[in-house]
C-alpha cells in the first residue's frame, strides 16, 4: 500500500474514532477545562502561591463577573508594582524572591539574591556550544531543548530535595534570559546571515537589563529596560490552573526531574491559545493594519472581525487572539496595565496612531466576539493582547515574544514544582476519562 494513503486513511478514520457528542459532557457531568456549564470552577488543587480573581461567588454559590484581581502570595499585583514605578527600581528579582519563598526580602536578602542570580546567568560552556550547533528557528523549542540538555550537565539532577529544588530554580530563571538571548542571535545569524554576537551577561545589572544588552548590545535606555521588567513581573505567575504550570504541577506529581518538568511546560506555553498567543496578536495587528483602510472606521473593522469569528479571514481559526480568558471576565488586571504601559511608550516612540487602533481593535473585538457567541458571557482582553505592541516598540523581535513569557513564567513553574513536591498529603494527579465506545469483538486478521 501506498504509504502516503496509508496515512490519509488512518487520520480519515480518526475523524470518526474521535466522535464525541457534546451532549455526552453534560450527560456523564464532565468538568471541562476550568469551567462547568454553570460557570462554577473545577477545584483540582489548592496553592498558597497565585490567586487569579475573575468571579465574586455568593452564598448559594451563584457568580457574578467582576473586574479582574491578581494575586502573588497574598499581595495584589498593582501593590507590588507600583512602588516599583514610583522608586524607579527594578523588581524582577524581589517578585522572584516572594514567589518563590512566599517572603518579601530585607534589603540585604535581596542583594545576595540579585548577586545570586547573576552569578548564575552564564552558561556552561558545554551549553554555548550545543545551543551553536541546535539547527532550528523555533526558539521555544530551542529552549526546551536547552532545558533537557541541563539536566546531563546537573551533577545531582534527580534529587528531589527541597535544598536541591531551590538551586535547581534559582539556575533556571538565571539562565533563561542567556539561552534566549543566545538562541535569537544565533538564529538571526544562522537564518538571516546577520553577525553572531555572544555577549557574556554582565556585572551589576538587572535581568531585564542584562536580557537587553545580550540581545541588543547597548541600543537599549532605561524606560525600555523598565517596561520589560514590569512586563516580566507581571506574566511570573497565575496560580496553578494555567496550562502551563498545570502540565509542571502534574508532571511533578510524577517526582520526574526538574528538567523535565520545565521542559514540558515550555510545550504548553507555546500553544497559540496560551503563551504563543503573543505572537498571534501582533501577527493579526498587522494584517488589520494592512487589511483596513480606515484605522477609525469602525463599521469597517466590525465587518472584518465578524469575518475573522466566521473563519473566512486571517488565520481562519475563528479567533480573535488576546481577547477572552478562562478565569477573567469584566476585565485582566495585566492587559489594564499593559494597556496603560502601551499607551505612554507609544508617546515617547510616535506610535499613537497604532496605539489607537490597537485600542479600537480591542473595543470592537470584545464587541464582535460577545454577538458572535450569543448569550450574556463577558469577555476581555487578555495579557497577550498589549504586551506584543511594547516588545515590538522595545526593538525586541517576534520570534522572542513567546521565549520572553517563558523567561518570566519560569518563576511561576519552579514556586508551583517546589510547592506540589513539598505539601502533606501529595498524591500523583491522575483524573479519570470515562470510556464511551463500549466493548467490540475481535475479528480475526484474515476475517477483515
Ligand atoms: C496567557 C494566556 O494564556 S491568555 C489566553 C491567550 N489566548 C488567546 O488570546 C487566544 C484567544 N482566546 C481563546 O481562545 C479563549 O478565550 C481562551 C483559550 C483564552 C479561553 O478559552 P475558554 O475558557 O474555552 O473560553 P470561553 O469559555 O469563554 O469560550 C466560550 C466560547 O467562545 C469562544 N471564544 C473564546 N475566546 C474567543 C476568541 N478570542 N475568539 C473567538 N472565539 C472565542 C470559544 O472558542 C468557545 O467557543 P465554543 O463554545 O464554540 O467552543
Ligand atoms: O490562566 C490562564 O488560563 C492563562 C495564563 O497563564 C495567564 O493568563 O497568564
Amino acid at each position: 500500500m501506498n504509504k502516503e494513503y496509508l496515512i490519509y486513511k488512518l487520520s480519515d478514520e480518526v475523524k470518526n474514532s474521535c466522535k464525541i457528542d457534546k451532549e455526552a459532557f453534560t450527560k456523564f457531568n464532565v468538568k471541562r477545562g476550568l469551567r462547568n456549564d454553570d460557570g462554577s470552577g473545577v477545584l483540582v488543587g489548592l496553592t498558597n502561591i497565585g490567586n487569579v480573581v475573575g468571579y465574586e461567588r455568593d452564598a448559594n454559590g451563584k457568580l457574578t463577573p467582576t473586574e479582574g484581581k491578581l494575586y502573588y502570595r497574598g499581595y495584589e499585583l498593582d501593590d507590588l508594582v507600583s512602588p516599583l514605578l514610583k522608586e524607579k527600581r527594578f523588581g524582577f528579582e524581589e517578585v522572584a524572591f516572594l514567589l518563590l519563598s512566599g517572603q518579601l526580602p530585607d534589603k540585604e536578602e535581596l542583594e545576595a539574591f540579585k548577586e545570586l542570580l547573576n552569578d548564575n546567568m552564564p552558561l556552561d560552556h558545554r551549553t554555548i556550544t550545543h545551543i551553536i550547533e541546535l539547527e532550528g528557528s523555533n526558539i521555544m523549542n530551542i529552549l526546551a531543548r536547552c532545558v533537557l540538555e541541563m539536566y546531563t550537565f546537573d551533577p545531582n539532577p534527580d534529587d528531589i530535595s527541597r535544598d536541591n529544588l531551590m538551586r535547581q530554580s534559582i539556575e533556571l530563571i538565571a539562565k533563561f534570559p542567556t539561552i534566549i538571548a543566545y538562541a535569537y542571535n544565533i538564529y538571526r545569524h544562522s537564518v538571516q546571515g546577520r553577525s553572531l554576537h555572544i555577549r557574556h551577561p554582565r556585572e551589576n545589572l538587572s535581568i531585564a537589563e542584562n536580557f537587553l544588552y545580550m540581545m541588543k548590545h547597548e541600543n537599549y535606555s532605561e524606560l525600555d529596560a523598565r517596561m520589560l521588567d514590569l512586563l516580566l513581573i507581571i506574566q511570573a505567575e497565575h496560580g496553578g490552573g494555567n496550562n502551563s504550570t498545570f502540565t509542571v504541577r502534574v508532571t511533578s506529581s510524577t517526582r520526574t526531574d526538574t528538567y523535565s518538568s520545565i521542559a514540558a511546560g515550555i510545550g504548553s506555553l507555546k500553544g497559540p491559545l496560551h503563551g504563543g498567543a503573543n505572537i498571534k496578536v501582533i501577527n493579526m495587528f498587522h494584517h488589520l493594519k494592512e487589511q483596513i483602510r480606515d484605522w477609525k472606521n469602525v463599521k469597517e473593522l466590525d465587518v472584518y472581525l465578524t469575518r475573522m469569528l466566521n473563519k473566512e479571514a486571517y488565520d481562519k481559526t475563528g479567533l480573535i487572539y488576546g481577547i477572552g480568558h478562562a478565569v477573567y471576565t469584566l476585565s485582566d488586571p495585566r492587559a489594564v496595565e499593559l494597556k496603560r504601559l502601551a499607551g505612554e511608550l507609544a508617546k515617547e516612540k510616535g506610535r499613537e496612531d497604532e496605539y489607537e487602533f490597537l485600542k479600537l481593535i480591542e473595543q470592537e473585538g470584545i464587541k464582535c466576539l460577545q454577538e458572535h457567541r450569543g448569550g450574556s458571557k463577558p469577555a476581555c482582553a487578555n495579557l497577550d493582547f498589549y504586551s506584543g505592541f511594547i516588545y515590538e516598540m522595545i526593538g525586541l523581535p517576534q520570534e522572542i515574544y513567546t521565549p520572553i513569557f517563558a523567561m518570566a513564567r519560569i518563576v511561576g513553574w519552579t514556586a508551583h514544582r517546589i510547592e506540589e513536591l513539598n505539601f502533606e498529603g501529595r498524591r500523583i494527579i491522575r483524573p479519570a476519562y470515562k470510556n464511551i465506545l463500549g466493548e467490540l469483538e475481535y475479528t480475526p486478521l484474515d476475517e477483515r
